[in-house]
């Protein structure tokens, strides 16, 4: 029985021939002699190992015939009508790289397209002599092919080597994506894992080998089964995430690291998609492993399980914590989960963080209460002290970690990474308001959330065994301090117990955590992802502004490096500025419009938001003008409809378009703001800016931000 490589340009079938393409592939990789297929070469081919297929009537595939240890390949080149076909068979040759070790298809007798000449009188030298690559390392090195560096050499800017490649999929093109964003030869060899070609390169045992090489993996894929080939197909490029992944995910998906392991990563760098492959890849090499996947929200757990089982649907998904399979949830609710499995044996873990029990732990305290207690409390503490956030941090970052019960404990309590200094006056009165916070919730009988996961944390980690095997976390940057700790009691300390993804950029909610002190200790296993799929590179340029100046520090307490690049062009962002709310509708309604009637899907234009009433407004002003809205809140975007959120919950998202109304402060939040301690109004002048960059960061191809004068 053959096997099928499918090659990436292939998986993009037009979709016509869709349901036909299937078929012959199917009828192929059983059997490559069935009548009807018409598996022939082709007379004057460049190269002797390519075949025709017959699809249908009209259309053939284009393919190379591998035959090696007495088992057939075919390596999918592509599916094209009659004529056209034959024309690109005649022409392609597949072969291995000579320096890379890498299959290269090369199409013999087609012109080299030139790199539209530029005609203006050039500034500048052009980009790669200006960042100072070497001719001779990109070819001898990196095995790029001479005509392409040549091309890449006269290129002036930046875009003209994106157009460059992407003409070329796969490694070529990847490789001139880095090169354009200034990496060193060395970099890209270690990223991509090239090693050096074996001395013959061109049997058929040679070529079948350069397609295992994990840089082929960009491009081409081994078809495990029929199940598998129908998903190719039916999903074609946006199902490139469950096939083609770059060398650099596939490493993380796979290999194994002696204690947690941090992988960072700008937006749309693929970091969700590495943690769905690996808890498949984890399920798989143990059935019986106990898999936890999990992150900041219900609404990012269920797109996480949706994921999965896009990914492969046979991969177990279990609703309770602790069962073999992978159990997807958010971590408030993991919490939730943790205190109710354990009945009525929580009393000693209340006792250890809070030094009380509650009497209804599984109730949850309302966001409210810090209002309703520094409102009823006669305090002495200034307002940037006595105010909702200094004190819930406080709480969430010192008390509850450090298990602090009383006013004593928390004179003496270290308070590391807390801005504000707090002499012993100020900490008794802040023990005060902390008290009386307490007091209400004990009459109440209830937890808040992160009492709730510091109580889950304690009870875990008295017992000997551990409810999960492996813990994979999305949205690291969010987690708080009791989080980190109900992780880490949730799994044992050994290999493979924490794999945390996470984008410091993109901090919406919360404080700065160094996970250090939570008992996550990352030493040296951490990396980073860099290549964004999603957005393209104006779009890309357009949110990294937004983020620019601000001082990002990461989990790990260093500076947040930035240096993304995008392999992906299209227009500039339209920026507008409008004056009032009327004017922001309007300018919404009518980009909206545009889109669609540009023959759009609804439901892949999104409109996002600042809060909750906006959302509301818009919905109304699209409906009026006769477009079918949704506003989404917890539910999943509904599918038919243009879809308005809050950029909080755009979070996880992505759309092809989406016009982004972030609006204006209001005075309310602004004498808010005003009223903070300067530390923490810097940290929510930068969260506010995260916000913005991950809704502009939710556009794939085009964006649109209206912003309020
Ligand atoms: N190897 C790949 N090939 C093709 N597309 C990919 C690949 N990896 C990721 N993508 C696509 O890029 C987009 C972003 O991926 P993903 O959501 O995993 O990124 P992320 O880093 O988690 O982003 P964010 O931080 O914004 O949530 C998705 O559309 C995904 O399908």
């Amino acid at each position: 029985m053959p096997t099928i490589i499918m090659g990436k340009l292939a998986s993009k079938i037009d979709g016509s021939i869709r349901a036909k393409a299937m078929t012959f592939l199917q009828k192929l990789g059983a059997d490559d002699t069935t009548p009807g297929l018409h598996v022939e070469p082709i007379q004057n081919a460049s190269d002797s190992r390519v075949r025709t297929g017959r699809v249908d009537g009209s259309w053939r595939a284009v393919m190379f015939r591998l035959d090696s240890g007495g088992e057939r390949h075919y390596v999918i080149h592509g599916i094209w009508p009659h004529d056209d076909a034959n024309t690109v068979a005649q022409r392609v040759r597949l072969s291995v790289n000579p320096i890379n070790g890498l299959p290269q298809v090369e199409e013999i007798a087609a012109p080299v397209v030139p790199v539209t000449p530029d005609t203006t009188p050039p500034v500048n030298q052009p980009l790669f002599a200006r960042i100072g690559h070497d001719r001779g390392a990109l070819v001898n090195t990196l095995g790029l092919p001479q005509d392409v560096v040549d091309q890449a050499f006269a290129a002036a800017d930046e875009d003209t080597v994106l157009d460059l490649a992407q003409r070329y999929d796969g490694w070529i093109g990847t490789i001139l994506v880095d090169l354009a964003a200034g990496d060193t030869v060395e970099a890209i060899v270690a990223r991509m894992q090239l090693e050096k070609a074996p001395p013959s390169g061109d049997t058929d045992t040679d070529v079948l080998n350069s397609f295992k090489r994990p840089a082929a993996a960009l491009q081409y894929a081994f078809i495990g089964d029929q199940e598998e080939l129908r998903r190719v197909i039916e999903q074609g490029d946006f199902g490139a995430w469950r096939i083609f992944l770059h060398p650099e995910q596939r490493r993380y998906v796979e290999r194994s690291y002696s204690g947690p392991f941090r992988l960072s990563g700008g937006a749309g760098t693929g970091k969700t998609v590495v943690l769905i492959h690996r808890a498949r890849a984890l399920a798989q090499r143990d059935p019986q492993a106990r898999i936890v996947l999990t992150t900041f929200t219900t609404n990012l757990a269920e797109a996480l399980g949706d994921g999965l089982a896009q990914l492969d649907p046979r991969v177990p998904q279990t609703k309770a914590l602790g069962q073999p399979g992978v159990h997807v949830t958010g971590v408030d609710a993991l919490a939730s989960a943790v205190l109710r499995n354990a009945g009525s044996g929580l009393a000693a873990a209340m006792r250890e963080v809070l030094g009380e029990e509650r009497s209804a732990p599984i109730a949850r305290t309302p966001s409210t209460q810090w209002r309703e207690v520094i409102e009823s409390t006669d305090t002495s503490l200034p307002h940037e002290l006595a105010n909702e956030m200094f004190l819930s941090t406080e709480y969430a970052h010192i008390v509850l970690p450090n298990k602090v019960h009383d006013e004593a404990g928390y004179l003496r309590v270290r308070r590391p990474g807390r801005g504000v200094a707090l002499d012993r006056a100020k900490r008794s009165a802040v023990w005060a308001l902390i008290a009386a916070y307490r007091a209400q919730s004990r009459i109440d009988g209830k937890l808040d959330f992160t009492e709730a996961a510091a109580v889950a944390a304690a009870h875990l980690a008295g017992q000997a065994n551990k409810q999960a095997d492996h813990v994979l976390v999305d949205e690291g940057q969010d987690l708080s301090p009791s989080h980190w700790q109900l992780l880490r009691s949730l799994v044992g300390q050994h290999s493979d117990d924490l794999f945390i993804a996470e984008d410091t950029h993109q901090r919406i909610y919360g404080t700065r955590v160094v996970l250090g002190r939570y008992g996550v200790a990352i030493v040296g296993r951490s990396q980073r992802l860099t290549l964004n799929y999603r957005t393209t590179a104006q779009n890309l340029q357009y949110a990294m502004s937004i983020i620019d100046s601000g001082q990002y520090v990461d989990l790990e307490d260093q500076p947040e490096a930035t240096g993304y690049r995008s392999a992906r062009t299209g227009p500039n962002p339209i920026v507008e500025s409008v004056d009032s709310l009327s004017e922001e509708l309007k300018a919404v309604v009518n980009h909206v419009r545009a889109w669609l009637e540009s023959g759009d899907a609804p439901d892949t234009v999104g409109v996002l938001v600042q809060d909750r009433f906006h959302r509301d407004r818009m919905v109304t002003a699209l409906t009026e003008h006769g477009i079918d809205a949704r506003a989404v809140d917890r539910e999943r975007p509904p599918s038919g409809r243009v879809p308005v959120m809050t950029m909080h919950r755009a979070k996880g998202t992505e759309f092809s378009k989406v016009v982004l109304a972030a609006g204006r402060p209001s005075p309310a939040e602004l004498a808010r703001l005003e009223a903070l301690e300067p530390s923490e109004r810097a940290d929510a002048e930068l969260r506010a800016r995260s916000l913005r960059y991950v809704a502009a960061t939710r556009a794939r191809d085009e964006l649109v931000v209206v912003s309020r004068l």
